[in-house]
């Protein structure tokens, strides 16, 4: 797998090195950056001084393949403190308690190494060689440099004498800076104003990640903009290619799309990712699969279920879990589908089927639905997130009874106490963005195991 210090000697020495005086992201960050065997090319800065993953492209195929790495944000305490001042105004469900939050986060990314995933901070990213390799620093002083603004001087100066933790601080909280004269002391009186990236926990939703790479998405809300620019530099300092990038007037967040392997990606579209956008994939061919169903939601549109990952995700290779009332025609909250097909000729999609009730096209597709009440997906029971081979991550202990209880489910469920990031409005699926998951024709197959894709 990569990164893992079994790949060769020279990276356990230098994770061993390293484990005396970094935290575990640090170690996950620099391994993955050891295991290449490629010594650097000439390229844009960025990518030759951090040149992570690089002979290691980022793909998903479906999400219950292996995950291989993934990118998450811990909850970053000057912007998490901002969003909390005002819940409902930085897109929070309820008050948060950063504390809380930050030691859930933790044990999230615990759990996701003892499962074997590379976890990479976005922290962690920015800082990464910023102390030893002054091309490093200077990117990251122009990152936040564009993120700080002034009423009236520039802050070049300020920024070159920053610690990188200052760095870090400032895109994470986005100032502007007021300045009026005071006529005494210094001569200056500062006022400031912030745009904090107070939802940048959810990595999930400023890209997806398809079979032909990374995407980066255009976030719908306001206060969310900003996070993509921060995510892109992350994914380029990491080394990875960025294939596409939705422009206006598309919108496309994350939390919409589900990859089911090289036949069919699903993508939602209504209060959040919008028609413009699957548009854009489908005509960019960036989605590498045969098939695309676009699953509109026309009658619901609530910020409870603003993504398709709030109301569905995918549990296995036959078996997915739903919110029960999105399902049936007869249902007010139903999801339409729309599916296009790739000609293989023109690599053209067209429209194939449309209107199609989402029950009925996912069973039609081969999955058994899990079905789960409207009190459970209130708090966070379909946001699962799936490592592959059906090891599954959630938040909401009856709904993990109800899916190991299930005879269409074969896998293993951990639940774990997220309670303070779900008051920020999402849960586990939400806070992660894989990466790399390993193809499934690479991994060896059990006969008991195939049914669970392992
Ligand atoms: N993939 C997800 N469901 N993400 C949840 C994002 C929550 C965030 N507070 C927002 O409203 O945008």
């Amino acid at each position: 797998m990569l990164g893992e210090p079994s790949t060769s000697q020279h990276l356990s020495e230098t994770i061993a090195m390293a484990s005396m005086r970094k935290k575990p992201s640090y170690l996950d960050v620099s391994a993955v950056h050891e295991a290449l065997e490629e010594p650097p090319r000439k390229k844009a800065r960025n990518v030759t001084t951090c040149k992570l993953l690089e002979s290691k492209r980022a793909k998903q195929d479906h999400e219950n393949e292996l995950a291989e790495v993934a990118i998450v944000c811990e909850p970053e305490h000057s912007s998490l403190m901002m969003g909390g001042l005002h819940p409902r105004g930085s897109l929070y469900e309820r008050p948060v308690n950063i504390d809380i939050a930050k030691a859930q986060h933790a044990e999230f990314r615990n759990l996701l190494r003892t499962h074997g995933v590379r976890v990479l901070t976005v922290r962690e990213i920015l800082a990464y060689n910023v102390e030893t390799n002054i091309g490093a620093r200077v990117d990251l002083e122009n990152l936040a440099l564009s993120t700080l603004k002034y009423g009236m001087a520039a802050g070049h100066q300020v920024i070159e004498n920053m610690g990188v933790s200052q760095l870090v601080d400032t895109i994470m909280i986005q100032p502007t800076v007021h300045i009026t004269p005071s006529y005494r002391d210094t001569g200056l009186s500062a006022t400031y104003t912030f745009e904090p990236l107070s939802n940048l926990v959810y990595t999930r939703d400023q890209q997806i990640t398809t079979c032909k790479g990374i995407v980066m998405g255009r976030l719908r809300s306001q206060q969310r903009q900003r996070e993509v620019q921060v995510m892109h530099f992350c994914i380029e300092k990491l080394g990875v290619k960025v294939v596409g990038q939705i422009q206006e007037p598309g919108f496309l967040e994350g939390g919409d799309f589900f990859p089911l392997g090289q036949d069919l990606a699903l993508l939602g579209v209504g209060l959040r990712s919008n028609p413009a956008a699957a548009r854009q994939l489908m005509d960019q061919d960036l989605l590498g699969s045969k098939r695309f169903a676009v699953v509109r939601d026309e009658f619901d549109r609530n910020q409870d279920r603003m993504h398709l990952d709030c109301v569905f995700s995918v549990v296995s290779d036959t078996c997915c879990i739903m919110l029960e009332d999105i399902m049936g025609e007869a249902s007010p909250l139903r999801r339409l589908v729309d599916e296009y097909v790739r000609d293989p000729e023109t690599g053209k999609y067209s429209l194939k089927r449309q209107g199609l009730e989402l029950a009925s096209f996912v069973r039609e597709e081969g999955y058994n639905i899990i079905p789960i009440k409207a009190e459970h997906q209130l708090a966070y029971a379909c946001n699962v997130l799936n490592l592959g081979g059906s090891r599954i991550i959630s938040v909401h202990a009856s709904s993990a009874r109800q899916m190991v209880r299930s005879p269409h489910f074969k896998g293993d469920v951990c639940v774990i106490d997220f309670s303070s990031i779900t008051s920020m409005y999402g849960s586990v699926h939400c806070a992660s963005q894989i990466i790399k998951r390993v193809p499934s024709a690479l991994v060896p197959v059990g006969d008991d195991e195939k049914q669970n894709g392992v």
